[in-house]
């Protein structure tokens, strides 16, 4: 977000794009869509449930989709496919930082950004060099603004409310 206004998101034509999600794989290599299609025979059906139902965090662990089972495990393939996740966000958030010339604030919300500190500790550790800094206690204890006092970017957990976001955007629509 730049003066209020969406100017880059890593979701695109689909919801398949961008980040490694709980069962949709997020950025894939085209060559690899090719591949299942031609060389594993895969039907477009067979493509589809397997990139949106079976992929993302679900495909890489062979465990589960959902992050809180993932962290209680012990199983090295779910430790990878948390790393995974850790990894592909920091990177997402050096790009999305380049598309708008720099960051001030960092916000974390829905599932895993409202309820998991551990992710979100990992996720600034990653990004320090954006100079994010965050304060473990505040983070740990869920409040709204979880940096320190020094940070160079602010760290926000706030609740989404992706409801009302799109019905002000179909009033908007309606309206104009
Ligand atoms: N306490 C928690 N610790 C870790 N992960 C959590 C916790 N609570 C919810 N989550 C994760 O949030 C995800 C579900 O988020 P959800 O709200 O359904 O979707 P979205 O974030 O896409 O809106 C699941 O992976 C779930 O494990
Ligand atoms: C579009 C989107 O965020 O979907 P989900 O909440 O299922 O990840």
């Amino acid at each position: 977000m730049k003066a209020g206004a969406s100017q880059a998101t890593t979701m695109g034509f689909s919801t398949l794009d961008g980040l490694v999600m709980s069962t949709r794989c997020g950025a894939i290599d085209p060559g690899v869509l090719l591949h299942l299609l031609q060389e594993r025979k895969l039907s477009p059906n067979e493509l589809a449930d397997l990139l949106y139902e079976r992929s993302g965090l679900l495909g890489v662990s062979g465990i589960s989709g959902n992050m809180q089972t993932l962290l209680a495990s012990k199983d090295a393939a779910a430790t990878r496919a948390v790393d995974l996740f850790v990894y592909r966000v920091g990177r997402e958030i050096g790009s999305l930082a380049a598309a708008i010339g720099g960051l001030d604030t960092l916000v974390f919300t829905a599932g895993i950004g409202e309820h998991a500190p551990v992710i979100r500790q990992r996720i600034c550790e990653t990004v320090g060099w954006l100079g994010v800094a965050l304060d473990k206690e505040l983070n740990a204890n869920n409040k709204e603004l979880a940096s320190t006092g020094d940070s160079r970017v602010d760290v926000l957990v706030i609740a989404v409310d992706a409801e009302r976001a799109v019905a002000a955007e179909l009033l908007n629509f309606e309206a104009g």
